[in-house]
């Protein structure tokens, strides 16, 4: 019996992950329309096989205007719900890795080119560009569109695009569902001072701040009322006079309060200004203060690269579980690796368990 703690089991509500390494979410900017592909299916089957205890599809757009791209995956008819099904349904044929979904809506920060192109946005009157909607009608940049702010109807119909799309995801059987509050998109909007400068019960104090991603999450827990819900937050804008993590604590005690099962730890994304002491495991203090104030599990992500970092983040308490992004790009067999290094065992698919060499055989969990 291995004394890992990464490979022990842990909860997340309901639900029992085998090990606890999370595979957080990345946009692959490959659907037509908000369609999964067949980039979907071969990318998250890679995943699959991979041996972590829990792979999160990409944020999901809930309506076609709240996409980063156009290349962004959509939950919000029948026809992206139908894409998703297939490729899912490949998925689980043959993985019994449990898969929750990132639910978002990019507000400001919609309406762009594909990364690779340079992450522009595009004017709404051009091919492929949209007005974008915000809290306030504060530009990401000076260079970015001018979002327009939301009035009432328009939260109510970005809430009740939340709840239907996780009422889809419930439908898909899918095991978790997260909601994206992190990195500058619209609910992070509404809780950033930077952001939000509305005058009305959605912006000032903190509490006035939270309370539509608050709205929000309650949505998406009634209509996924079996299985997780989780949250991803920026512990930080990283800015004078932005998002804090004392903030931070502040609403994963809400959302503790109000039914969340987990929170991800990441940051930043509000603000250009943002600067950002990056090094290995940089945000996981951030993770650790929410930890040690707020009864729930945690996740921590960014620069988690290395089989020992890992193991200590978990063993010491600073969070619950390690989310891996382009660590498992690069190494989709990381966890196999992690297993060897750590002297545990993780779960491969029984085809390779029949053809791997003897040598491998004990890796596994058979
Ligand atoms: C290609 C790519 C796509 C990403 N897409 C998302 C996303 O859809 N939702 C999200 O919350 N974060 C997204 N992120 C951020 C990652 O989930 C993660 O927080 C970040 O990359 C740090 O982890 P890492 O150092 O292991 O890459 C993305 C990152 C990458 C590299």
């Amino acid at each position: 019996m291995t004394r890992s703690r990464l490979f022990q089991p842990v909860g997340i509500g309901r639900l029992t992950l085998a090990n606890r390494i999370v595979i957080a979410p990345m946009c692959q900017y490959s659907a037509a329309e908000g369609h999964m592909t067949d980039w979907h299916l071969i990318h998250l089957g890679t995943l699959a096989l991979s041996g972590a205890g829990l792979l999160t599809i990409e944020a999901t757009a809930v309506l076609p205007e709240g996409r980063i791209t156009y290349g962004d995956v959509g939950l919000w008819d029948d026809g992206t719900e139908a894409a998703l099904r297939r490729v899912l349904d490949g998925v689980r044929a043959w993985s019994d890795m449990p898969v929750g979904i990132q639910l978002a809506h990019a507000g400001r920060k919609a309406s762009c080119e594909v990364p690779w192109k340079g992450g522009r946005q595009i004017a709404p009157d051009a091919a492929n560009g949209w007005q974008t909607v915000a809290p306030s009608a504060v530009a990401f940049t000076q260079e970015a569109h001018a979002p327009v702010a939301l009035d009432r109807a328009g939260m109510r119909q970005v809430r009740e695009a939340f709840a239907a799309s996780a009422k889809r995801a419930a439908r898909l059987g899918l095991d978790l569902v997260q909601v994206h509050a992190a990195h500058g998109y619209l609910l992070h909007q509404f809780l950033s001072p930077l952001s939000n400068l509305r005058d009305d019960d959605y912006g000032g104090s903190l509490e006035n701040r939270m309370r539509f991603p608050l709205e929000v999450f309650d949505a998406v827990r009634q209509a996924f009322p079996d299985r997780p819900v989780s949250v991803r937050v920026s512990g930080t804008d990283w800015v004078e006079g932005g998002w804090t993590i004392d903030q931070t604590v502040a609403f994963a005690q809400r959302l503790k309060e109000r039914g969340c099962d987990a929170v991800h730890v990441s940051s930043a994304g509000l603000s250009p200004l943002q600067e950002i002491p990056v090094s290995p495991s940089y945000q996981v203090p951030l993770a650790r203060a929410v930890r040690q104030q707020v009864d729930l599990p945690v996740v921590a992500v960014g620069l988690i690269t290395d089989f020992d970092q890992a193991e200590g983040i978990v063993a010491t308490g600073d969070a619950d579980m390690v989310g891996l992004a382009r660590t498992i790009l690069y190494d989709p067999r990381w966890p196999w690796h992690a297993a060897a290094h750590l002297g545990a065992r993780v779960k491969a698919p029984d085809q390779y368990l029949r053809c791997q060499p003897s040598r491998y055989r004990d890796l596994f969990a058979v």
